[in-house]
């Protein structure tokens, strides 16, 4: 790894405190979690219209340390504390996934806008009722955001400018965290608090399968896991491999574990498309120009500790009436983005830096609707109702069955 590199992502962790404007968003944390971060905490300091005000965790003396190591200067006894303060605007929810659901309507409903941890909810139930909550749909109705922060990184959008939905045949998608980054007793392996890799991590791969396709997958056709069984572990998938059907016929497949090799391998998502023709006025008229194109993102999730965009275009000339191979060639590239320029993707009046993590992305685009501006990026709360629904496909599939819906009822 060159200096660069290694400058860049030092940066993208400690990144330069910007002077706060005066309008600037207040935020409140409900849980003093180790996520937050890197979804806020880390990108806050580099956004001038975000202010950490609060935290609030169930251990009071929790809260205080977090609030100390983090500068933040507010800390409540209680979630519903924090919910209660008028001068917070937007609830970060870096809970159990079992109790996305409760939260994300308690800070809807006490009007604040919500960056929502992923997976969203629990299953596709909770996802109906909170992403329709009436509230959601009201003039100057809060925003609520599924964190899905890969999609919002610069790279995610040059990839997808090489994907042709209506032509792809195939797509496989991995990614893995390291045994020693996960330990057993996380939240991600407690089937109450809707733990599982699909939850954890594999919904990042269905993410991808489902924006490649563009369109819902029509059948999980097979989950291969390995599960823990124990106590408060059971049913919950550490490691799994899925292939899903979608409706042109073609298979996307999904690899995902928690409990990964030592060394961090990164994620990636490789798609081939059918061949198709392609115009060349430059051929002789008894000829046609035909093209199968292969498009891999590699380290799509976590882009800047490493990425690449790797695309290769094999071409082949016919003849027109006996369809024989007259020439053949494969053309190769690629490209890395770290900022909004590199990819062509335009964020308005934003220059991005190239120590941007996919959350400071995420963030401007928060931000940008909070305050009523326009995205370059943004996860529909239909596309998140959707997102939760191939994950109950895939826990049917598995016989683990779908996440356990909360306690919490909505009147
Ligand atoms: N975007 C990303 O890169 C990442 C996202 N995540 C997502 O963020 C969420 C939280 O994950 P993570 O930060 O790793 O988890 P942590 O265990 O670090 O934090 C979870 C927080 O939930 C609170 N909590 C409330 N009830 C319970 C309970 N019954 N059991 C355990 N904790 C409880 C705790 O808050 P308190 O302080 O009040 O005790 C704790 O701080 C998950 O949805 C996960 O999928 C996780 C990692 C990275
Ligand atoms: O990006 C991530 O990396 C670490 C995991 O624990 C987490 O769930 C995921 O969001």
């Amino acid at each position: 790894m060159s200096f660069a590199q290694l400058k860049r992502i030092y940066t993208a962790f400690n990144p330069p405190t910007v002077e706060k404007r005066s309008d600037a968003l207040k935020f409140g944390i409900i849980g003093a979690a180790n996520s937050a971060a890197w979804a806020l905490l880390i990108p806050a300091k580099m956004h001038p219209e975000v202010v950490v005000h609060a935290v609030a965790a169930r251990d009071r003396k929790r809260a205080e340390e977090f609030a100390k190591k983090n500068g933040v200067p507010v800390v409540y006894d209680s979630y519903q504390e924090l919910l209660d303060d008028p001068e917070i605007d937007c609830i970060l929810v870096p809970l159990p996934n079992s109790l996305h659901f409760e939260w994300a309507v308690k800070s809807i409903r006490a009007g604040k806008h919500v960056l929502l941890e992923k997976p969203s909810v629990s299953n596709g139930h909770e996802a109906e009722i909170l992403f329709n909550l009436p509230e959601l749909n009201q003039p100057k109705a809060p925003v609520i955001l599924e964190a899905f922060h890969y999609r919002f990184h610069p790279i995610w959008s040059a990839f997808m400018s090489n994907v042709s939905s209506a032509d792809v045949v195939h797509v496989e998608t991995y990614s893995m965290i390291p045994w020693w980054f996960v330990n057993k007793d996380h939240i991600h392996f407690n089937y109450n608090l809707a733990g599982g890799t699909m939850m954890g991590m594999g919904t990042y791969n269905f993410a991808a399968l489902r924006l490649i396709f563009g369109a819902e997958p029509e059948e999980c056709i097979s989950v291969d896991v390995k599960a823990l069984t124990e106590g408060v572990h059971h049913d919950c998938d550490t490691e799994f491999k899925a292939k899903f059907r979608f409706p042109n016929g073609c298979i996307g497949e999904a690899f995902s574990t928690l409990q990964g090799p030592t060394i961090w391998h990164p994620s990636y998502a490789k798609v081939t498309h059918r061949q198709v023709e392609v115009e060349d006025k430059t051929l002789p008229l008894s000829q046609k120009k035909f093209v199968t194109r292969e498009v891999t993102l590699h380290g799509f999730i976590h882009a800047i500790f490493w990425h690449r965009l790797d695309i290769k275009e094999s071409y082949e000339i016919r003849d027109k009436d006996t369809g024989r191979v007259v020439k053949k060639w494969t053309e190769s590239r690629w490209q890395k983005a770290h900022t909004a320029k590199e990819a062509g993707v335009d964020l308005g009046k934003t220059e991005s830096e190239t120590y941007w993590m996919s959350f400071r992305y995420q963030l401007e685009a928060f931000v940008n609707r909070v305050k009523g501006r326009e995205t370059a990026y943004w996860v529909e709360r239909e596309d998140s109702v959707r997102q939760m629904k191939m994950v109950d496909m895939a826990y049917q599939k598995s016989g683990l069955g779908v996440r356990p819906t909360s306690q919490f009822q909505v009147d």
